[in-house]
Formats: C-alpha cells, sequence, structure tokens
C-alpha cells in the first residue's frame, strides 16, 4: 500500500470538517443575535423619534414579544412615520386612558388597534417602503417583517434627512449599520496571513486539495464574517484547538483500526503519511501548532510501540513457558514409557517363570501320577501276594446265658484254631487253618484292619467281594454291620469300609471322579430279595436261580 493512502484524510479536509461544524453551530444563534441586533437598532430608532415617554412600551433591548406588544396599537409608529414625512397618517387613534394601567395596549379595541395599524401600513405602502400584514402584530414569531419595515423606515429617513437626493430605493434586507459589525482586516493581520498561505498552491497538492483550501477560504471567510476584531484570536485559538483534538483522534481511530500491526506497514507508513499531509498541509496551518500536533502524534506512535513491544514480551514469555511445559510433559510421557517398557519387561520375565515354575508343577504331577500308579500296582500286587480269595475266622463270644456252657475251641494259633470233637464223633481233637483268626475278644476295629486294604483297591478298580457265612446266630449281622446299639466304635465292616470309600473319594477327587451306588439283597432259602426295593413287587426276584 502507497502511504498516501494509510492516511484517508489530510489536515485540510479536518479544517473544513471542524469549520462546518462551527459554523453549523453557530448558524442558529448567529441568525437569532442578527435578528437582535436589527430589532434593537429598530427600536432605539423609534424610541428616539418619540421620545422615551412616547415609547414607554417599548424597551431599549425588547424581546421579539416586547417589540410586537409595543408597536401593537400603533400610536409609536403612525407618530414616527408622520415625523418622517408629516401628514402620512391624518388621523391617529390616541388611547382615551393611561396605557401603563394596561401595558399591552388591551385598554384599546381590536378597532383602534386595525385603524392605526392600516393607516401606517396604507401610508408605508405609498411611501415605496416594504409593509408587514397587520395581522404580524396581533400573532407572534413575525416579527422580523416588522423590524424590517421599521428599518426601511428609518433608513428613509436618514435619506431623507440627507437631503433626499436622487430616489431613495430600499435595497432588501437591511444590513445593521454598527460600525463593529463590519469587519475591515489589514494584509497584516494573522488570519488574513493564514488565509493567503492557505491559498498557495503547492506544486504537491492535487486536486482535491484545491477544492478543499477554495472551500477553506470560503469557510473561514463566513465563519469570520460579523466578527469583531477582538474576537478573532480567541475564535481562531478556539477552532485550532478542535482542528488538534479531532485531527488526533482521528489519527488514533486510524492507528486503533490497523492493530495489530506489523512492524514496519502500517503504523510507519501511517507515520510518513500523516508526515507527509502534514507538511503539506502545514504549510496552510500555523506551523507551530503543527510542531505541537506532530509532538503529540509522534509521542502517541512511541506509547502505541511500546505497548506493542510489551505485548510481544509476554507473549514471547507466554511461549518460553509453554515451550518449557512441553518439555516437562515430553520428559513426564518419556520416563512413563521407560517405566512401563521396564514393566512389560518384568511382567513377561514373571510370565516365564511361572510357565516354567507350571511346567515344573504339571512335570512333579506327572511323576506323582506315574509314582501313584508305580505304588497303586505295588498295593494290589501285594493284595494279590496276600490271595485274592482270603478266608477269616471269627469266634463269636458266650451270650450272657451261655458263660457256663462248655467251650469247644480248644486253642488259637496264628492261622489254625482247634477244636475239641464231642465223645460221640470220638474223642479228640480237629484243626482248621485260615487267613486269620480272631478270637472272642477281637474288637469291630480289629476286624476290619484286615479288611481296609481291599478297600483302596476297589477305588483303583477291582472287584472285592466281602461276605460273611456261618450258621444262625454265629455273628455275621455283628460283624459286617453292627449290634442294634450301633456306635461309632462298634461299628461293623460294611459301615467302616463306605467310610472309607467316601473319605479316599473325596482325597482324590481333583485327580479322579466316583460314582457310588448301592444295592442291598438278601438270599434265604432259595429265595432272592431286594432289601432297599419300596414296593412289594419288585422286592423279590422270583426268576432268580444260581
Ligand atoms: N463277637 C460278638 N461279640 C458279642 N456279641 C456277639 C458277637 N457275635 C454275635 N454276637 C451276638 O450274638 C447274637 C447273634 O448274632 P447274629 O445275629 O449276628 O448272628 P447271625 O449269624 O447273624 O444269625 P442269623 O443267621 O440268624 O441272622 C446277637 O445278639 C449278637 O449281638
Amino acid at each position: 500500500m502507497a502511504d498516501d493512502s494509510t492516511l484517508s484524510f489530510s489536515m485540510a479536509s479536518v479544517v473544513e470538517d471542524v469549520l462546518n461544524r462551527s459554523q453549523a453551530l453557530d448558524m442558529d444563534s448567529r441568525r437569532a443575535q442578527e435578528a437582535a441586533i436589527r430589532r434593537y437598532e429598530g427600536a432605539a430608532w423609534l424610541r428616539k423619534m418619540v421620545g422615551v415617554v412616547g415609547a414607554k412600551d417599548l424597551p431599549a433591548e425588547p424581546s421579539e414579544e416586547e417589540f410586537r406588544l409595543g408597536l401593537r396599537s400603533g400610536l409609536i409608529l403612525c407618530n414616527v412615520i408622520n415625523k418622517v414625512h408629516p401628514g402620512a397618517v391624518s388621523k391617529v387613534v390616541e388611547s382615551s386612558c393611561d396605557s401603563a394601567a394596561s401595558p399591552d395596549g388591551a385598554a384599546l379595541s381590536a378597532y383602534q388597534y386595525f385603524e392605526n395599524a392600516r393607516n401606517f401600513l396604507v401610508a408605508v405602502e405609498q411611501m415605496g417602503l416594504p409593509t408587514f400584514e397587520a395581522s404580524d402584530l396581533e400573532q407572534g414569531g413575525k416579527t422580523s417583517r416588522i423590524v424590517n419595515c421599521v428599518l426601511a423606515l428609518k433608513s428613509y429617513s436618514e435619506w431623507k434627512q440627507t437631503g433626499g437626493h436622487g430616489t431613495w430605493r430600499f435595497g432588501g434586507t437591511v444590513k445593521p449599520s454598527t460600525p463593529s459589525k463590519s469587519i475591515v482586516r489589514k494584509n497584516s493581520d494573522p488570519f488574513s496571513n493564514s488565509l493567503s498561505k492557505m491559498n498557495v498552491q503547492s506544486p504537491e497538492t492535487d486536486n482535491n486539495n484545491k477544492m478543499h483550501n477554495s472551500s477553506l477560504s470560503t469557510l473561514v471567510r463566513a465563519v469570520l464574517m460579523d466578527k469583531k476584531p477582538d474576537e478573532v484570536p480567541v475564535l481562531l485559538e478556539s477552532l485550532l484547538s478542535k482542528v488538534m483534538e479531532e485531527f488526533e483522534h482521528r489519527i488514533a481511530s486510524q492507528v486503533e483500526s490497523q492493530k495489530p500491526v506489523p512492524k514496519d506497514s502500517p503504523t510507519l507508513s501511517a507515520n510518513r503519511t500523516f508526515l507527509k499531509h502534514t507538511t503539506c498541509d502545514a504549510k496552510v496551518e500555523d506551523r507551530n501548532a503543527a510542531v505541537v500536533v506532530k509532538e503529540k502524534i509522534s509521542h502517541k506512535n512511541v506509547v502505541h510501540d511500546e505497548e506493542i513491544k510489551r505485548k510481544h514480551i509476554k507473549h514471547q514469555m507466554a511461549f518460553v513457558a509453554q515451550q518449557e511445559d512441553i518439555e516437562a510433559l515430553k520428559q513426564t510421557l518419556s520416563t512413563t514409557k521407560t517405566g512401563m517398557q521396564f514393566m512389560q519387561k518384568k511382567f513377561f520375565e514373571e510370565i516365564k517363570n511361572l510357565g516354567q515354575h507350571v511346567l515344573g508343577l504339571a512335570h512333579a504331577a506327572s511323576g506323582y501320577h506315574r509314582v501313584l500308579e508305580e505304588n497303586r500296582k505295588l498295593y494290589n500286587q501285594v493284595q494279590d501276594l496276600k490271595g485274592n480269595i482270603r478266608v477269616y475266622c471269627r469266634v463269636r463270644p458266650f451270650l450272657g446265658r451261655q458263660s457256663n456252657a462248655t467251650n469247644t475251641v480248644d486253642c488259637i494259633e496264628e492261622g489254625t484254631i482247634s477244636i475239641n470233637t464231642p465223645p460221640k464223633y470220638g474223642k479228640g481233637r480237629r484243626s482248621f487253618s485260615f487267613n486269620k483268626i480272631f478270637g472272642p475278644s477281637a474288637t469291630q476295629e480289629e476286624v476290619f484292619e484286615d479288611t481296609r486294604p481291599l478297600i483302596r483297591s476297589v477305588l483303583d478298580g477291582y472287584n472285592v467281594c466281602i461276605f460273611a457265612y456261618g450258621q444262625t446266630g454265629s455273628g455275621k449281622t455283628h460283624t459286617m454291620s453292627g449290634p442294634k446299639d450301633l456306635t461309632e466304635s462298634n461299628q461293623g465292616v460294611n459301615y467302616r469300609a463306605l467310610g472309607d470309600l467316601f473319605l479316599l473319594a473325596e482325597q482324590r477327587k481333583g485327580t479322579f471322579q466316583y460314582d457310588v451306588s448301592v444295592q442291598m439283597i438278601e438270599i434265604y432259602n432259595e429265595q432272592v430279595r431286594d432289601l432297599l426295593a419300596t414296593d412289594s413287587l419288585t422286592k423279590r426276584y422270583p426268576f432268580f436261580s444260581y
């Protein structure tokens, strides 16, 4: 971007804006002021013409309302025109009472007002002076036409007093003739110099600037028109300060709108453009004011640059802090990674060790099973060596009522029992051999000890059969089941065998699973009976034969 386009305004445009604003602001008050001056001038002339007493209702500096009410009766107007042009109003209706009682002239009737006003207006019209409507005296807001008429009459009077040479002509709006209202300036006046400077065409100034300067001159003249010479410096000072404020405001807002500013473009360009424009406009403006503006702007630029530097440093610090945080996070991540890798390694090692341990255990288990199998085989071989069929003999003791009976057992040795034969079968002694002989004093526990190994063989898969044989009352039921009053100590082989069976099955449940079933039958008188059957039909086995 060119430097010239960076600042979209010039000093001339700022001055023009301020002047326009100032002129617009002053316009209404100036109009009001001008109207008041004209009114005062008219009132002063009327008072002079009719005398203070005659114009007692008309103040020296009347407001619009006071001016209208003072002239409302038409008396002052008629008397004045008669003085200027004697006989202009032949009949003037005077007030019959003291008008002081009614300051606004209300004592006069509407007809009387109309008579005086009409006569005055007719006379004025005949003299070729500007007139007004009779209603202007009745309504507010139309005072300017009355004032105009009075000032025209005054002008006519002055023309007449000066000799009345030629034809008197009224030139429209009468400018106040007060000397202070006309401004005559010398070429040495600083403001005139300033204006002439503004009109000098710089070779660098483009067409717009020409137009600006031209309109500036017009504006300045318009603003300073009707100003007293002693008011000009104050006004200029006020305008210059406004120009400076406006200029600073525009520079600041433009700089603000160009944020963020890269190092060497907008701000520096703006400064350069500003300097260019300032140089250009400085030819128009007062040099001292330009220097002050320059200093202020450069001060602002310095402050702005410092602000940017501070922000830059702040951002850099934040950036460095974030980089440090990232580094710390990276470090933590790396440490965590290393930790994870170490844990993973450890985990795999432990898994490996555990696998080896399990392998060892499996190996030991297989060894154990091998040993167990070996043990089982050896155990059962021992059982075989003991004999697949073993026959034990148990001698029942005498029961209570048999205590005096003769004992036929002569002696009992390890596997032999000697029986004394009764005399009728020939006196003598007979011996019988068994695997083992239990005497009358043998307990249930001792009897079962020899049977216990066979129970283990059952769980190893061998078939075992244990049965008791003997005559009635010899003690088969007692040995196999136990007495009627059954206790733990007098339990027979069946209970003890089943106890061992379930105990061993429980011990081996991790290795083997056993199914246990029971069948109980009775064979008596060649009759087989199922002792666990619940119905009578299946209780017997009618076709059973052996
Ligand atoms: N070793 C023993 N010690 C003490 N009493 C016994 C012994 N053996 C048997 N008896 C008693 O002898 C009686 C008869 O025994 P048991 O009923 O066992 O004979 P059994 O052979 O079963 O008879 P059966 O064939 O008629 O059924 C019972 O009262 C029993 O308690």
